[in-house]
């Protein structure tokens, strides 16, 4: 039984001002990446500013990063980042893909840990980026009583870029509490059994509903830096062991599945092979018909729907592809959800049982 401090300070002894505290929760706080409140100019030029600001997305000194992204790249690609936010963008919700999914995907695991754990817990997310902010939800969570929290990054694998950061801004967000609460963050995720099934099943039902069956999976990451792997970051290891952990569960060969990277930004070299043009070369080899995954989201977005399902889609075509199959993230899909809850299960022991 989670201990409720109010009880001991409810007696005459205490003054007469003092504070309602809240106590006796544990909160579990899903954490994304975030995304523009809409695709216009100015509320894209923010969330990229916030975005590309972050010294774990892009390392180069201040000084020398600074005048480029705010005279340069943010005169431009708002407006182009912004027509491809547009062309996903749901409209009836006013918001983008990623924050309905992200909302649904919470509105499960609720469900799904409230039934598990009662009202113990207070289930929530927030965003890295723009809205809403990991501060707000932190703050949100103590104030309802949370005395710990476990922060969940919807990440299977780690990067400096996503997780890391997403951990960073969490406990700059605990520096601001006058009671600080016990804080846990959870490991990546991406070898859980649980997790690499609810993928495998994903392949498997779009394979077995697709008109033909794709000769070869491409499984595409986003990308990173080269010199990020170089300099430490797991990331390119943990997404190559995503593939073969998937390949196993298949039953598969290797000449049935491979690894890409995706999304190059600026002018170093990223991960390679470069899923647009790795897919381009495969329809020029004769594979013309093939499928793609792209495991290291939690949920689609701009990435997969747009850069995957438009552009690499369209890279495959026009070198002479002729069926692409896009198998979508898990997003709030029964297996994902499970398998989600077990990781935030395994990491609430010696918590609650
Ligand atoms: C420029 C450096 C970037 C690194 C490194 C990076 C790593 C990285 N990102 C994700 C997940 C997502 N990225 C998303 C969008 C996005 N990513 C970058 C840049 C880097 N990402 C940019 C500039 C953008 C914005 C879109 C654009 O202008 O092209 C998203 C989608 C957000 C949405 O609203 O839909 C996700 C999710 C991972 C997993 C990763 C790992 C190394
Ligand atoms: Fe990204
Ligand atoms: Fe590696």
């Amino acid at each position: 039984m989670l201990d409720n401090m109010q009880n001991e300070c409810s007696t005459a002894h205490a003054p007469a001002e003092h504070p309602k505290i809240k106590s006796g929760k544990v909160g579990i706080l899903l954490a994304n990446l975030g995304t523009p409140d809409d695709y216009t100019y100015w509320p894209m030029r923010r969330y990229l500013s916030e975005f590309l600001s972050d010294k774990r997305v892009i390392d180069y000194p201040r000084w020398k990063w600074q005048p480029l992204l705010q005279l340069i790249i943010l005169s431009k690609r708002p407006f182009s980042s912004g027509e491809a936010y547009k062309s996903i963008w749901n409209h009836d919700k006013g918001e983008s893909p990623l924050m309905t999914i992200t909302k649904d995907q919470t509105a499960k695991m609720a469900d799904a840990l409230h039934a598990r754990y009662g009202d113990q817990v207070m289930v929530d997310f927030c965003m890295r980026y723009g809205n809403p902010s990991t501060d707000s939800k932190v703050r949100k969570m103590v104030e309802a009583g949370c005395q710990k929290i476990l922060f969940v990054p919807l990440y299977p694998q780690y990067a400096g870029a996503t997780s890391g950061t997403a951990n960073d801004q969490f406990f700059r967000a605990l520096m601001k509490e006058k009671w600080q609460p016990a804080a846990r963050t959870i490991p990546p995720y991406f070898d859980d059994p649980a997790y690499i099934d609810a993928l495998a099943k994903s392949v498997e039902d779009a394979y077995d509903t697709a008109e033909k069956k794709p000769d070869l999976l491409v499984v595409s990451y986003h990308g990173m830096p080269k010199r990020y792997l170089m300099e430490g970051d797991p990331y390119h290891c943990q997404c190559q062991k995503t593939t073969r952990l998937l390949k196993e569960r298949l039953g598969w060969d290797d000449s049935q599945i491979t690894t890409t990277f995706q999304s190059v930004f600026g002018p170093e070299e990223w991960l390679r092979p470069y899923t647009v043009e790795h897919v381009a070369d495969l329809a020029r080899e004769g594979q013309k018909n093939i499928a793609v995954i792209a495991p290291a989201f939690s949920a689609d977005c701009i990435e997969t729907l747009e850069e995957i399902n438009e552009e690499i889609k369209e890279s495959f075509e026009e070198a002479g592809g002729e069926d692409f199959l896009y198998i979508p993230c898990l997003n709030d899909n029964p297996e994902h959800i499970a398998a989600l809850a077990g990781v935030i299960e395994n990491n609430l022991k010696g918590w609650l049982e």
